[in-house]
């Protein structure tokens, strides 16, 4: 992963890559991502588990660049859904998938059912309704091709799904996903807040600190 002062992180998504570019940048380290690369191959997300995932593209870029490379694959389960969408979050509301379709797609479907569960029958201050239960998870996979191994990391944060988006930070589901000890969504928070709280900061803390060992022997 390190070259240098500088991380390769394989990803095509601009919020992982502000993320990781302010947590990095806090230990005077630059990250680059697949935006910096033209001509890296495509990588499939076939897995059936977002470890897999990770290893996956973490592993074809490392290859594809000859150097170290970390992956983030991450998602949303939902109670009510039975744990989906996981690992398919990034696609649910199926080809040409946005942000804004894949919330769009959460509230209806978990709307037309909600009635019927006590968990989906509270609502905050301004009339939004709490509508399940659910946890982000990422799994964090650094590569080296050089010795063929992988350092692992997984993180989680619980929350509730609401049926109305708050606020403007973050990305992807962030704006419908309700933290109720700190009483604001995911995508109120700033960059800093989030990190200290996300399966995102977590799962790179605990990275972090396999990769120290790993360099202490
Ligand atoms: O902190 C988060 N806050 C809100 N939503 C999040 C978060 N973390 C993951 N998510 C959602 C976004 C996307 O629907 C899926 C990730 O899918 P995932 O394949 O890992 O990422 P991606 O396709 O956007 O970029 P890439 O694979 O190039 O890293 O989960
Ligand atoms: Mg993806």
């Amino acid at each position: 992963m390190r070259q240098g002062d500088t991380i390769v992180v394989a990803t095509k998504n601009a919020g992982k890559v502000r993320e990781f570019a302010h947590a990095f940048g806090k230990l005077g380290l630059q990250v680059v991502s697949m935006f910096d690369y033209p001509n890296l191959p495509d990588v499939e997300e076939d897995g059936l588990t977002f470890a897999e995932n990770a290893r996956k593209k973490a592993k074809t870029i490392a290859d594809a660049l000859g150097q170290p490379v970390l992956a983030d694959d991450s998602g949303l389960e939902v109670a009510a859904l039975d744990g989906a969408p996981g690992v398919y979050s990034a696609r649910y509301s199926g080809a040409g998938a946005t942000d804004e379709r894949n919330n769009a797609k959460l509230v209806e479907a978990l709307s037309a059912a909600a009635d019927k569960r006590p968990d989906a029958k509270d609502t905050l201050a301004d009339g939004a309704r709490l509508l399940s239960d659910a946890r982000f998870v990422c799994a964090l996979a650094l590569y080296d091709p050089a010795s063929g191994k992988y350092t692992e990391a997984e993180g989680y944060v619980a929350g509730r799904i609401i049926d109305k988006p708050r606020g403007s930070g973050g990305f992807g589901y962030d704006p419908l996903f309700w933290l109720p000890q700190y009483g604001r969504a995911m995508a109120e928070l700033t960059t800093e807040e989030k990190q200290a709280i996300s399966h995102r900061g977590g799962a790179l803390q605990q990275l972090l600190g396999r990769m120290e060992l790993a360099s202490n022997g």
